[in-house]
């Protein structure tokens, strides 16, 4: 099985191009990032290249963090910014040739947040045809009030945009606390996943504690011959490196 170091949490304490080489030497076969916008592009892509990494992908930004906001793509009255913040991940995204862009959708609830994401995501998928535009649902105690909860309600989206590269964010971890059945979930959906993170739930750390068994739900993902790298997405709570066991149990 092949595994993605997600940045935005592993190696946070280091610059980004730094944490690309930290992600290498400890043996992830990709990376991946929340918000890279403070880090010049081309650093990055030096680190990228320098390590023969992948950067399977990134964030929109999430608007005013401070006063609340985590995501713009839906959020009614907000499509200027909502666009800016899409073509500045594509540029980023094509500067660092990172395959997919998570649109991140907002606090936002009903009609008009529905439309207005459905938009923006058409908006999204026609600038960036070669990239993967992800959508991805987020648990409500994190993310109370989060337009996107459930992979149900992505589905639906993604069928509703009806582009071909819009894709499901299957994130383990919020999948299973908003809805469990990851097993049976995740075969379903197959056709409709772009991406596959995993943490330990509840705790969201490193996968192996917690009420998911990942030994079992990494064999299904690849006994249904899903290949692309699965993002290692949680939180170290120290050095990263004492947190691998996990990788190097599945290396062994
Ligand atoms: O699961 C998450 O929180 C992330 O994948 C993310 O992109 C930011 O919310
Ligand atoms: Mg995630």
């Amino acid at each position: 099985m092949k595994f993605s170091a997600n940045l935005g949490f592993l190696w946070q304490d280091r610059p980004l191009p730094d944490a690309i080489r930290a992600a290498k030497a400890a043996g992830f076969d990709a990376v991946e990032c929340h918000w890279p916008y403070e880090t010049p592009a081309a650093e990055v892509a030096v680190a990228l290249k320098e390590t023969g990494l992948p950067m399977l992908g990134l964030n929109t930004r999430r608007g005013d963090v401070a006063g609340g906001e985590n995501g713009l793509s839906a959020l009614p009255g907000r499509d200027d910014d909502a666009r800016l913040a899409i073509d500045e991940a594509v540029a980023y995204a094509q500067a660092v040739t990172a395959d997919a862009i998570h649109l991140m959708a907002g606090f936002a609830d009903g009609t008009d947040a529905h439309d207005t994401f459905v938009r923006n995501l058409r908006y999204a998928c026609d600038a960036a045809p070669d990239r993967t535009i992800l959508i991805e649902p987020l648990n409500h105690y994190d993310a109370p009030g989060y337009f996107l909860k459930t992979s149900g309600q992505a589905i639906r989206i993604i069928e509703e945009v009806g582009a071909s590269n819009l894709r499901l964010m299957f994130d383990c971890y919020h999948i299973q606390l908003m809805e469990g059945d990851l097993t049976h979930r995740l075969q379903r959906l197959k056709p409709q996943i772009g991406h596959i993170q995993f943490a330990s739930v509840p705790d969201r750390g490193a996968p192996d504690r917690g009420e998911v068994n990942y030994g079992h739900v990494f064999d299904v993902i690849r006994d249904m011959g899903y290949d692309a790298p699965l993002g290692a997405e949680y939180k170290p709570g120290g050095p990263t490196e004492d947190t691998l066991g996990w990788l190097s149990m599945m290396r062994s």
